[in-house]
């Protein structure tokens, strides 16, 4: 009998009030599971513990069998290259088996807990100021973005659930970046549509940098139209729907066929960098599991790095690595973590900086400066630049 442990792989963030927040529903899950499990949790980026010294209690503890999943509601960049190869450097480093499960993803009681959260809202905001038809107020739903158009289809698709599940007179769909429309832009439009409500709803697991983005972009937009309310919905947290959901794609592993999940990702090569220098590649063909079988499983059907998805087309079987070393466990209050130090912006991280950053490294490289690439594989998103992305934010500096 092998003893199990339950690794929750979180994103982590410069917010202290946003790692908070997810240690609050990590710790919510293990009535969820049986009772002799073991589960830990840590944080890809900045917050602490990191995900490694979450394996380390587990491995410490005696588990030999570890149940690993991404805590995310997308498979983007983090679920599909990030935390697999932390997990798997891992597992060959110390000789201990991590399976690892699927990202929260397009699920009802994901769509369930998001209406919670929307029906919060419009219930509070009939209450203060009196009910309007919901076949007169327009939903905005906001996601993370991503580069990555299956993740980013799948906010919309989540998204039109929710209009049509509760019946909403119009929807716009926003992100808070990466990719477009941003939030700014994105209630600029939705403002001429002509309803006299809008519900912006963040798609998002916990309150953080990208919180107080978009709820500041909503008070900035809601300030231009005074003719409109703007009502702020809350996030997903820890809705009771969100932990059954962890809970199901941590037990679903050890069911007769597991789901097929990025760890064994059967169309790419994975490169495993250790301590000492030393890499390992994984070669797909070494990553046999039953649901790769002629037909691809439903979660890998519209993945860029298995088929030429438009407009991606050169991602096709691109290396998995992870390039999440230099933001890990730097801890919540990493330099550059408060908005009173930056020069950029005044109430909330516009995003601004992220531009500056760009530039700069821009005009570094004109002058030949030289400084080390290597773990930057990817591609660069190819709508970096679009007018209604991250360069909206530049207009506002
Ligand atoms: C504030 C910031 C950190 C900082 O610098 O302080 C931050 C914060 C947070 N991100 C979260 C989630 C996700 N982040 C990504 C992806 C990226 N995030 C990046 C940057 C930043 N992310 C900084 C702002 C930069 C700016 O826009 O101005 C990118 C651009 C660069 C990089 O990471 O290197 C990279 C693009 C990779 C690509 O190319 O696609 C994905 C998608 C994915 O998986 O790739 C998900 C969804 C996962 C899911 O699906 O759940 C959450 C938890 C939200 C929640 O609770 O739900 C927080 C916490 C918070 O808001 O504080
Ligand atoms: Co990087």
């Amino acid at each position: 009998m092998s003893k199990i442990g339950v690794m929750i792989c979180g994103h982590g963030s410069r917010s202290q009030s946003a790692v908070d927040e997810f240690s609050t529903l990590a710790e919510k899950l293990p009535p969820l599971l049986p009772s002799d499990w073991q589960m830990e949790y840590g944080y890809l980026e900045f917050a602490n513990p990191v995900i490694r010294d979450g394996l380390d209690k587990l491995r410490e503890a005696g588990c030999d069998k570890i149940l690993a999943v991404p805590g995310m509601l997308f498979a983007a960049m983090h679920s599909k290259n990030d935390i697999p190869t932390v997990l798997n450097t891992y597992a060959a480093k110390h000789g201990i088996e991590v399976s690892y499960g699927r990202e929260l993803g397009v699920d009802p009681k994901m769509v369930a807990a998001a209406g919670g959260r929307i029906r919060e809202a419009v219930e509070s905001a009939n209450a203060q100021h009196g009910e309007v038809a919901l076949q007169d107020t327009c939903l905005v739903v906001i996601g993370r973005g991503a580069s990555d158009p299956d993740a980013n289809g799948n906010v919309a698709k989540i998204a039109r659930m929710l209009q049509e599940g509760i019946g909403f007179g119009w929807l716009e769909v926003g992100y808070s970046g990466v990719t477009f429309p941003l939030v700014e832009p994105c209630l600029q439009h939705a403002s001429k549509l002509g309803y006299k409500r809008i519900i912006v709803f963040p798609y998002f697991l916990f309150s953080g940098i990208l919180i107080d983005r978009i709820y500041g972009f909503t008070d900035q937009v809601a300030a231009e139209h005074p003719e409109i309310t703007f009502v702020k919905a809350g996030y997903l947290g820890d809705h009771p729907k969100v932990l059954e959901t962890f809970a199901e794609r941590v037990s679903e592993q050890l069911g007769a066929v597991p789901p097929p999940n990025c760890g064994i990702c059967a169309f790419r090569e994975q490169v495993l960098a250790f301590d000492n220098g030393e890499h390992h590649h994984i070669k797909p063909e070494d990553r046999a599991h039953p649901a790769f079988a002629s037909v691809p499983p439903p979660t890998c059907v519209m993945c860029k790095y298995r088929t030429q998805v438009l407009g991606f087309e050169n991602e096709v079987g691109a290396v998995q690595e992870s390039h999440h070393h230099h933001v890990e466990g730097q801890g919540a209050s990493a330099p550059g973590s408060n908005v009173a130090d930056c020069k950029l912006c005044d109430t909330f991280c516009t995003g601004m900086c992220r531009l500056k950053m760009q530039d700069d490294h821009a005009h570094l490289h004109h002058h030949g400066h030289d400084h080390d690439h290597d773990h930057h594989h990817h591609a660069e998103y190819p709508h970096a630049k679009h007018p209604h992305g991250p360069e909206s934010a530049r207009k506002r500096s």
